[in-house]
């Protein structure tokens, strides 16, 4: 299978600090992939590049096997959408704000959107739970309502590719877990591939396929693969410098990360030592 994403030999640098370094690593058509790493690691800055918002010092990024330095802003727009985490507080309606996400597929000269366009919009906005609120000003509903909207937009541009920058920080639980519902649902019905900003471990355990840890360290990834290969003891303890327990997760059996007291572990009798 050819991966959907292709990014390869990656470097980055603002100034003289040197933020990516030599990362490479794809995604599979139809995968769901979470970047995960300390504040400041560079995953945001990660996501700029392949949006082309900046410019990597070295490496390449191919979408459908096409380097995206090749292709034009509304080429790109047609197959990749993204969330990122702060959304600018328009004061236009969400309606008008979702349909936006059609904007990439207007014809020359065409200044409305088609009846499809609206259909489409209408269809991701009462899947977020935003339709609701679709007479609502941007500037006027909260962050977490911004947080789906926003949502809504990038999925009204049908993308191949859909890519969120942490799009669940606002969000309360249920909202966390129908939104992660949805792109997993959509993933699988629509083969959408997703590459996911994640500070939630557990949340990035429990819907990924694969995740890719960044260390802030050197820049580079520190392990990439599977939720078990990735999330141990060991290597939060690395990359983050914070000790953890580690449990298979009752339902999913997938990693599960307890924050503990780190007083407690050095001092509880019969604490494993680490
Ligand atoms: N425009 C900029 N100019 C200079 N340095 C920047 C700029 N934007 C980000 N940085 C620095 O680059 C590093 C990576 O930032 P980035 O936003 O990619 O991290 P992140 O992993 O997304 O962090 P977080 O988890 O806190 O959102 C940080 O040290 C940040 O201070």
């Amino acid at each position: 299978m050819k991966p959907l994403l292709e990014i390869k030999n990656l470097s980055f640098r603002y100034q003289k600090k040197m933020i990516l370094q030599d990362i490479s690593f794809s995604v599979d058509p139809g995968e769901f992939v979470a970047v995960i790493g300390p504040n400041g690691c560079g995953k945001t800055t990660l996501i700029k590049t392949i949006l082309k918002t900046i410019h990597p010092e070295t490496g390449t990024i191919h979408i459908e096997n096409k380097d995206i330095q090749t292709l034009s802003n509304k080429a790109l727009a047609k197959r990749v959408a993204v969330v990122m985490q702060t959304i600018d507080p328009a004061s236009m309606t969400v309606r008008d704000y979702v349909q936006l996400g059609r904007l990439p597929f207007f014809q020359k000269y065409q200044f409305f959107e088609t009846r499809n366009d609206v259909d489409i919009a209408k269809k991701y906005m009462r899947l977020t739970d935003v339709a609701r609120l679709a007479d609502a000003r941007i500037n006027e509903i909260s962050g977490g309502e911004r947080q789906l909207a926003s949502i809504a937009r990038a999925l009204t541009q049908e993308p191949a590719l859909l890519i969120l920058d942490e799009p669940t920080s606002h969000l309360d639980i249920t909202h966390q877990v129908r939104i992660l519902e949805l792109i997993n649902k959509l993933k699988k019905e629509l083969s959408l591939t997703v590459l996911m900003v994640l500070h939630d471990l557990n949340l990035a355990a429990e819907y990924s396929d694969r995740l890719v840890l960044l260390n802030k360290k050197n820049g580079r990834i520190f392990k990439a693969g599977v939720p078990k290969e990735v999330l141990t003891e060991a290597s939060i303890r690395e990359v983050y410098q914070t000790r953890v327990r580690v449990r298979p997760n009752p339902v999913s059996n997938k990693p599960w990360i307890f924050l503990v007291n780190q007083h407690d572990l050095d001092n509880r009798p019969g604490m494993k030592k680490d």
